[in-house]
C-alpha cells in the first residue's frame, strides 16, 4: 500500500524547488526502508500463499473422510441407487469447497485490507475526490449482491448436473463389457453427451452472466477514473492538491477498484463455494435409515433360533409393490433351510431383511427371541456369514480377500477356512495365498468358494447364503456344493439359503417354498417331493422342463440326479 504515497512524493520530489521526504528520512533513508517493507511483505505474501493452500487440502481432505464414512454408514439404498452421487461430491464439490475456503478467503481478507488502506490512504489525500469515487460503489454492491445469489443457484445446479454425468460414466464404465457386447457404445457416447450439455448449458448461463457482471464493473470503474483526472485535474491547476498528490490518488484508485473486484470475486466465488457446502452437509448430516452405532452388541457366542413374524415389506424405492407379506418363517438353531421360489418371489429380500439393509414394514425379525432392530446393526451383521450371489473381491491378495471382515485372522485360520471351503485352486496358484487378485480376475466357482471361506472365517452364527444363479460348470457347481454340504452338516451354524440348484436344496434339512412374499409350503425334500400335488413338486418340474426345453445341457450331472420322482426312475430318486 505504499507504492502510490512513495510515487507521488517522489514526482513531487523531482519537482516541486524545496522538496520534502515524510518522517524527516533522506532519499537514501526512505529507499532502505521501503526495500526492507517490499522484501518483508514478499515474505508474507508467499507464508500466506503456502499456509492457505495448505489449509485449504487439509479442510478437502478432512470432508472427503468425513463425507466417505458418512457414506458407507447410509442404507445401501440411498448410496446403490446413486442417489447421493457421492462420487461427485466426494471428488468435484469438497474441491470447490476448499478452494472457496482458503485461496479465495485469503485474496478476499487481502482485498478488504487493500480497499479499506486504500481508501483511507485518500481521504487522508483528498476528501472531496474519494466522495466522488465512491459514487461508484452503492450501484456495483448491488450488482454484487444480485450476481452472488444468481451465482449460487447456478452452482447447486451445476454439481447437480456434474453429479448426474458422473453417474452414467460409473455406470457404464463399470459394465464396460456388457456395453462392449451389446455394441451399445454410440448409445452410452450420446447419454454422456447429454449430460455434458446439461453442465455446459448451465456454464454458459454463468459465462454470459459474469461478462455482463465484469464488463459493467470494469465500464464504471474506468468512467470513475475519467472523472477523477478532469476533477482532480482542475484541483491541480487551482492549487488545491499537488500533482505528486493526484497521481497518488489515482493509483489509490486503481489499488481500490481493483481490491473491490477481487472482493467480488470472493464473494461470488464464497457462494459457489456455499452451493457445493449445501451438497456436502446435506450428506454429512443424513441420517441413515439404520443407524450403524446404536443398539445392543449381539455376544459372538450366543446362538438362537431366527423367527420371521407376520413380515411385511415393501422397497421405499417402489412403495407401490409389496414384497413380502404375512411371511412366517423359523429357523432353528444348527437348521439348514433352503429358500426355494420362482424368481421374483422375494426369497432374496428374506436375507436382505436378516441383515438389516431394510427394517420390516411391519412385523418384526427375530434372534434368540430379541428383536433384531434392538441390536447394533455392525455388531448384529458380525454375527453372520454371507455369501451372495455374485460375490465381490477386492483389489489386494488371495488372503486378504478371504480375511476381509476379519483383519486378526492368522494364516493358519485363513487357510483352514480356504480348505473347508474347497478352495484347493489356491494352492495351485504360483504364489498361493499371497497372489494378487483383481476384481473379475477368478471364475464364477472360485470366487463363490472364496466368499464361503471369507464367511466361515468369521465363525459365524448364520449363514446367509444366496446361491448363484448363474450357471458353474459340473466340476466347479460340485466343489461349491460339496463345501455347502460341510458346513451343513456340521450343525454349529444356522443356515439359510436362498436355493435354486436341486443339488444344494436337496441337502437342506427343510425347504421353504415362498410364493407372492410367503410361505406357502414347508418341510423336507423327501416330504415334498413325495406329497401329491405340492407346490415344491410343480415347481420343480416347472424348472427343469423349463430348463430342459432351453438347453438340456445346462442341466449337471448332479442336477439331474436329483430331479424330482415324477421325472425318473424311482430308484434314482433317492439321496
Ligand atoms: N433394491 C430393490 N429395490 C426395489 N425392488 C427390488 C429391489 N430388490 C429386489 N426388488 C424386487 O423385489 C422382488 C423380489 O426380489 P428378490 O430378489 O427378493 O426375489 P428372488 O426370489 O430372490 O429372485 P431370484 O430368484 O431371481 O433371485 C422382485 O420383484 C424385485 O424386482
Amino acid at each position: 500500500m505504499s507504492i502510490p504515497f512513495t510515487v507521488g512524493r517522489l514526482i513531487d520530489f523531482f519537482t516541486t524547488p524545496t522538496p520534502q521526504i515524510p518522517l524527516g528520512l533522506t532519499l537514501g533513508q526512505a529507499s532502505s526502508l521501503l526495500f526492507l517493507m517490499f522484501t518483508v511483505g514478499a515474505a508474507a505474501n508467499a507464508g500466506r500463499a503456502m499456509l492457505m493452500r495448505i489449509s485449504g487440502q487439509r479442510i478437502v481432505a478432512r470432508l472427503r473422510e468425513r463425507m466417505y464414512g458418512a457414506a458407507l454408514h447410509q442404507e445401501v439404498e440411498y448410496v446403490e441407487r446413486g442417489e447421493g452421487d457421492v462420487l461427485s461430491r466426494l471428488s468435484v464439490d469438497s474441491n470447490v469447497v476448499g478452494d472457496s475456503l482458503t485461496q479465495n478467503l485469503s485474496d478476499g481478507l487481502r482485498s478488504v485490507i487493500m480497499s479499506s488502506a486504500g481508501l483511507g490512504a485518500m481521504f487522508y489525500i483528498s476528501p472531496k475526490l474519494t466522495f466522488l469515487m465512491l459514487a461508484i460503489v452503492p450501484p456495483v454492491s448491488l450488482g454484487v449482491v444480485f450476481y452472488g445469489r444468481y451465482l449460487k443457484r447456478l452452482s447447486t445446479r451445476t454439481q447437480e448436473a456434474l453429479g448426474e454425468m458422473t453417474k452414467v460414466a460409473q455406470e457404464s464404465l463399470s459394465a464396460l463389457r456388457t456395453v462392449q457386447a451389446f455394441n451399445a457404445v454410440p448409445h452410452e457416447e450420446k447419454k454422456f453427451h447429454e449430460k455434458v450439455n446439461d453442465v455446459l448449458t448451465l456454464a454458459r448461463k454463468e459465462a454470459v452472466a459474469s461478462g455482463i457482471f465484469f464488463g459493467s464493473t470494469g465500464w464504471s470503474g474506468n468512467v470513475t477514473l475519467l472523472g477523477l483526472l478532469g476533477y482532480g485535474g482542475t484541483m491541480v491547476s487551482h492549487g488545491e492538491i499537488s500533482v505528486g498528490d493526484l497521481t497518488s490518488l489515482l493509483l489509490y484508485t486503481v489499488y481500490v477498484g481493483s481490491g473491490l473486484q477481487m472482493l467480488t470475486s470472493f464473494f461470488t466465488s464464497i457462494m459457489r463455494g456455499v452451493g457445493a457446502g449445501e451438497r456436502i452437509f446435506q450428506l454429512l448430516d443424513r441420517h441413515p435409515a439404520i443407524p450403524p452405532n446404536t443398539g445392543l452388541p449381539v455376544d459372538p457366542t450366543r446362538r438362537g433360533p431366527i423367527r420371521f413374524e407376520e413380515v411385511y415389506f415393501r422397497y421405499p424405492s417402489r412403495p407401490g409393490v409389496e414384497i413380502l407379506k404375512h411371511l412366517d418363517l423359523e429357523v432353528n438353531v444348527g437348521e439348514s433351510v433352503a429358500l426355494v421360489g420362482r424368481s421374483g418371489s422375494g426369497k432374496s429380500s428374506i436375507n436382505s431383511l436378516l441383515l438389516r439393509y431394510y427394517d420390516p414394514e411391519k412385523g418384526k425379525v427375530t434372534f434368540d427371541g430379541q428383536d433384531i432392530r434392538e441390536f447394533n446393526p455392525a455388531s448384529w451383521r458380525s454375527a453372520i456369514g454371507v455369501v451372495p450371489q455374485d460375490p465381490v473381491m477386492f483389489t489386494g491378495t488371495i488372503a486378504s480377500n478371504i480375511a476381509y471382515g476379519s483383519e486378526h485372522a492368522t494364516r493358519e485360520q485363513i487357510e483352514a477356512a480356504a480348505r473347508e471351503a474347497n478352495c484347493e485352486f489356491v494352492w495351485g496358484m504360483p504364489q498361493g495365498f499371497d497372489t494378487e487378485i483383481g476384481r473379475l480376475s477368478l471364475s464364477g466357482g472360485q470366487r463363490q468358494r472364496l466368499a464361503i471361506a471369507r464367511a466361515l472365517l468369521k465363525k459365524p452364527a448364520i449363514l446367509a447364503l444366496d446361491e448363484a444363479t448363474s450357471s458353474l460348470d459340473a466340476t466347479s457347481e460340485h466343489r461349491v456344493n460339496d463345501a455347502i454340504d460341510k458346513i451343513l452338516r456340521s450343525r454349529q451354524t444356522t443356515c439359510l439359503i436362498v436355493a435354486h440348484r436341486l443339488s444344494t436344496i436337496a441337502r437342506a434339512e427343510r425347504i421353504v417354498v415362498l410364493e407372492d412374499g410367503h410361505v406357502v409350503e414347508s418341510g423336507t425334500y423327501r416330504h415334498l417331493v413325495n406329497k401329491e400335488g405340492s407346490r415344491f413338486r410343480a415347481l420343480m418340474a416347472a424348472q427343469l422342463s423349463a430348463a430342459a426345453g432351453d438347453s438340456p445341457s445346462e442341466l449337471s450331472a448332479e442336477e439331474k440326479s436329483h430331479q424330482p420322482q415324477e421325472q425318473r426312475p424311482p430308484q434314482e430318486a433317492q439321496l
